[in-house]
């Protein structure tokens, strides 16, 4: 996994709504990017607009690959995985199932296996995923992401709705996919979490990066409450 996700000038309307606009940042292969920013900001869009899930105007680039003028399932094919906000499985197929289903066609192999990185889904194989709680549909829609060998990984406010333990569990996951060479691009609410994982954070306020701090700078707090009351 060597791709970096390159995203330059990218713009997301709704009509008359500009919900991101001249957003550019690059993402390299063992690196993790999250952006922050108050409801509204345009993170979803940011992320829906690489993925091709909302039509958007920019370049998307994954390694060499020009994304910007494909579907999103072909954006997945060349490499980018997409853990959607509200955790989206297959609710009456079964753990393994969901799991089978995302396997590449190519029979490209992801650098871990997702029941390594997630070994907590084990004992739930057998189960129907609309019975799992909220927290281990988060863990199966990881692994499902992992299970279609990307090269870079988007992750929208993943510990959203989660307990302390499971937010903590949750990062821990984001910290190995880094470190195992993904690039990784999360969205978050929560300020702790690129805070834990000393992130590159770029901060949103009505769709335009007005910030660019590393997770650990002690002036981010102060930066992100003023970007979320102006
Ligand atoms: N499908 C849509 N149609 C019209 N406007 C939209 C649509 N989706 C989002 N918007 C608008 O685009 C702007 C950015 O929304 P977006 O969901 O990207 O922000 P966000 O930072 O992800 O917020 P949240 O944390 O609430 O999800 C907002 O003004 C929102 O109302």
């Amino acid at each position: 996994m060597e791709s970096e996700l390159v995203v330059q000038n990218l713009t997301v309307r709704y009509g008359a709504v500009v919900a991101a606009e001249g957003v550019s940042f690059t993402v390299k292969p063992g690196e993790c990017v999250v952006l922050l920013g108050a409801n509204g900001a345009g993170k979803t869009s940011t992320l829906h607009g690489i993925g091709g899930l909302t039509p958007s105007v920019g370049t998307v680039r994954l390694g060499d690959v020009e994304l910007g003028h494909l579907s999103a399932s072909r954006r997945a094919r060349a490499g980018l995985g997409h853990v959607l906000e509200g955790r989206h499985v297959f609710p009456d197929m079964t753990v393994a199932e969901n799991l089978d289903v995302a396997r590449p066609r190519s029979g490209a192999k992801p650098p871990v296996r997702p029941l390594e990185l997630l070994p907590e889904l084990k004992e739930h194989l057998n189960r129907a995923a609309g019975r799992l709680s909220g927290g281990q549909q988060q863990m199966l829609a990881i692994a499902r992401a992992v299970a279609g060998a990307p090269q870079a990984i988007m992750l929208d406010e993943p510990t959203n709705g989660l307990a302390p333990k499971l937010v903590a569990r949750t990062t821990e996951i984001i910290a190995t996919l880094r470190d195992l060479g993904y690039a990784v691009l999360v969205v978050e609410q929560r300020l702790e979490v690129a805070q834990n994982l000393a992130a590159d954070v770029l901060v949103l306020r009505h769709g335009h990066i007005v910030h660019e701090v590393n997770g650990t700078d002690p002036e981010l707090p102060d930066l992100l409450h003023a970007a979320y009351l102006s």
